[in-house]
């Protein structure tokens, strides 16, 4: 059976102004989870605003859900179907985690009948159904990033971007974290998932795209990254290592992969 990607970027150029973060890029997001690997300001947060539609390719072409993506009329009917939690997302401190979740579902469109049962879902998902009523404002910040992790997967989308999710969760959380994004995608969410934290990575992801200066410099399974580890040191996994040879930060010095 053929599996088509979820998103597709093709030649892409993305930038700020005259500036080019990411230049003449292909990719592909395919069902699953896919995790996202790279330096600071590698362009990663750039690419989830373009496959999120918030930043249309300066050139290149965007497809979601096999169609392209050209302008604002597409953009909004597959907006519908894509969860985005961003790495600094904004709310209303007032709201309670219920209004917030709620309010996200209504702008991305979940039918009015479906509002609530999406709400309660999301909220028992992220182990928040007994805070359901506390306030934005008084969250400490790994509840914070649980209730911005419930308001992207409200309403069941397609594709879920999560740009660093687990910064601040406590390590009990992040285990049950890991498991939340396998079961969507045992239910047909792709998720795509941006972090530093390595572990996470070969935890929970199928495939693992390396970037760098706006370029993927490696795509592979998380063993197969692991598997260019060149040397350990204590405390260290091949993973991290495997990581850091495809930046070509790896000790000692020998020739960058990247
Ligand atoms: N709104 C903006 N205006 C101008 N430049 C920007 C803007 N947002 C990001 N940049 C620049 O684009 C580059 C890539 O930033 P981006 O946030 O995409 O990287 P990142 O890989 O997500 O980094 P990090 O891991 O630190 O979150 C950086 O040099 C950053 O300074």
């Amino acid at each position: 059976m053929t599996t088509y990607p979820v998103a597709r970027l093709t030649a892409l150029t993305q930038g700020y102004g005259g500036r080019r973060i990411i230049e003449n890029l292909d990719l592909a997001i395919q069902p699953g989870v896919t995790g996202l690997l790279g330096p600071n300001g590698a362009g990663k947060t750039t690419l989830f605003r373009t496959l999120a539609t918030i930043a249309p390719p300066q050139s290149g072409q965007l497809e979601l859900f096999e169609r392209p993506v050209t302008n604002e009329r597409q953009a909004r009917r597959v907006r519908r179907r894509i969860g985005y939690l961003p790495q600094d997302f904004g709310y209303y401190p007032a709201f309670s985690i219920t209004d917030f979740v709620r309010y996200c579902a209504w702008l991305r469109e979940v039918p009015s009948r479906k509002v609530d049962s999406a709400t309660r879902e999301a909220l028992a998902a992220v182990g928040l159904a007994d805070r359901a009523r506390d306030r934005m404002k008084s969250l400490s910040g790994g509840m914070l990033r649980r209730a911005g992790i419930a308001a992207a997967i409200v309403g069941s989308p397609s594709l879920l971007l999560l740009d660093e999710p687990t910064v601040g969760l406590d390590p009990a959380q992040r285990l049950d974290f890991r498991e939340l994004i396998r079961s969507l995608a045992r239910a047909g969410t792709a998720v795509l998932l941006s972090t530093h934290l390595v572990e996470d990575v070969g935890a929970a992801c199928d495939t693992v795209f390396v970037l760098s200066n706006g370029q993927v410099c490696h795509s592979g399974t998380p063993q197969q990254l692991a598997e260019l580890a060149l040397s350990t040191a204590p405390g260290d996994s091949p993973l991290e290592r495997g990581y850091m040879t495809v930046l070509g930060n790896h000790r000692p010095n020998e020739g960058a992969a990247c």
